[in-house]
């Protein structure tokens, strides 16, 4: 079976998580946000949790080992050919690890594209319990974001994978801009 993946991209609050679930329904793919697997293991009591909670409330990005493990279990898992691979890679070496386990490069990246202000606005009401969800935690988000995530984005650029999304509008808007991405051959009958 060849599989295929495209990668969900964008700062803390971009709405990378609310689009992946309108593609979920739209085009089939499965959903693995990288996030959602830690904080899964944090709650499964791993030997890893402790660790992985403490980064996260620091604003930290896991060890690519950890999360890859996690990714690749949940793809072996699922079965399907699709995936939408969400919050990840976060920094060059989650990249360049994945891309060596796997030896696959994703298909295409989504770039959830918002300023700063908004994306604070929208992770102070999210409201889901996350302890990550505080301001003094989201600075040193924002702070990682663009010191480790953004060099992840440039290298995909020079690839001509890129496919930025001003992710500023209404949810519906943006997921218009993610259809005519996708494209109507992709839709699920
Ligand atoms: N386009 C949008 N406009 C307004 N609020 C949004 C938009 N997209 C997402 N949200 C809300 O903002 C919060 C963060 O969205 P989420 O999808 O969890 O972002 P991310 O996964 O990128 O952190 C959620 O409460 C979500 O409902
Ligand atoms: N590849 C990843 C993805 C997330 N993490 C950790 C660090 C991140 O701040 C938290 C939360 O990630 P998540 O993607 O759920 O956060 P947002 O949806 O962007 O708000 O998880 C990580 O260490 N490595
Ligand atoms: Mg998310």
């Amino acid at each position: 079976m060849v599989i295929k993946y495209v990668i969900s991209y964008g700062g803390p609050g971009s709405g990378k998580g609310t689009q992946c679930a309108n593609i979920v329904q739209h085009f089939g793919y499965t959903h693995l946000s990288a996030g959602d697997l830690l904080r899964a293991e944090i709650k499964s009591g791993s030997e890893n949790g402790t660790m992985i909670q403490n980064m996260i409330k620091e604003g930290k990005i896991v060890p690519s080992e950890v999360t890859i493990k996690l990714l690749q279990r949940a793809m072996q898992e699922d079965g399907n050919d699709k995936f939408l691979i969400d919050g990840f890679p976060r920094n060059e070496e989650n990249r360049a690890a994945f891309e060596k386990v796997t030896g696959m490069e994703p298909a295409f990246v989504l770039f959830f594209d918002c300023p700063e202000e908004e994306m604070e606005k929208r992770l102070l009401s999210r409201n889901q319990g996350r302890e990550d969800d505080n301001i003094e935690t989201i600075r040193k988000r924002f702070k990682v974001f663009l010191e480790s995530s953004l060099p992840v984005i440039n290298h995909y650029d020079a690839k001509g994978k890129v496919r930025k999304i001003d992710a500023a509008r209404p949810i519906e808007e943006v997921f218009e801009s993610v259809k005519a991405i996708f494209g109507p051959k992709n839709e699920k009958s």
